[in-house]
């Protein structure tokens, strides 16, 4: 597995600005959508492309190149990968949408699914999970878990910040999976939140905090 930590000036700049403190719900909203743009224009850079000859303005025949049509899914888990959807379908409009509710036990810090809603041919797409925040691995494991038993064989992962003990723990499971993200942080805290991080990521989407 590789984990792809986007440099780009844009990404780290939008990056920075979310983990100000008093960061009202209408910017942290933006810069999410924002950021997952970006990085879904970096985790889709293998797409392959077929050449096609097109009548092109002078009345020539042109070759050139169009996506080969690679069936894609993506899979916001809920609710703060809701957050990150309209920038990725921004970029690829045509994929299914497959939806996973899990939210993560406060005590315990497990993971709890409660709704799913997966696309059709799982088999045939490339799932991108989307989630802006992965800290134990837990919830990112259990949702690509819930993908593989329904056939699906080529996932990515695209999250905003993501924690060292989030990226083993699915390292360990799925060690073929690409994860992008804009920021590999430093470690968990007592209660499982990432930092320096950016808090609770759902209740800044959302406006609950
Ligand atoms: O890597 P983990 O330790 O599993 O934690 C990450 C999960 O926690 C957050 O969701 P949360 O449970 O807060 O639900 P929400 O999106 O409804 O706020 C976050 O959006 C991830 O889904
Ligand atoms: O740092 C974290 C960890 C889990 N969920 C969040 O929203 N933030
Ligand atoms: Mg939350």
């Amino acid at each position: 597995m590789s984990v792809h930590a986007i440099q780009h000036p844009l990404v780290q700049h939008k990056l920075g600005l979310m983990r100000e403190a008093g960061i009202s719900t209408k910017s942290f909203r933006e810069l999410a959508g924002e950021l997952a743009k970006l990085l879904t224009y970096e985790a889709t850079q293998d797409l392959e492309l077929q050449t096609q000859d097109i009548d092109g303005w002078s009345g020539e025949k042109i070759p050139v190149q169009l996506l080969k049509g690679k069936k894609v899914t993506i899979v916001p888990i809920l609710r703060a990968g809701l957050g990150m959807l309209d920038g990725v379908t921004d970029l690829i409009p045509s994929a299914r949408i497959s939806v996973v509710g899990l939210y993560r036990d406060e005590e315990t810090l497990e993971p709890v699914p409660y709704f799913a809603k997966f696309a059709k041919g799982l088999d045939e797409r490339m799932a991108i999970v989307i989630d802006p925040m992965l800290a134990t691995g837990g919830t990112m494991v259990a949702t690509l878990d819930m993908l593989r038993e329904r056939g699906c064989k080529h996932m990515k992962v695209i999250v905003l910040v993501a924690a060292p003990e989030g990226i083993k723990r699915v390292q360990d499971a799925y060690p073929d999976i690409e994860i992008y993200t804009a920021g590999v942080d430093e470690r968990l805290d007592e209660n499982g939140y990432i930092v320096p991080g950016l808090g609770d990521a759902g209740d800044k989407i959302f406006g609950t905090r």
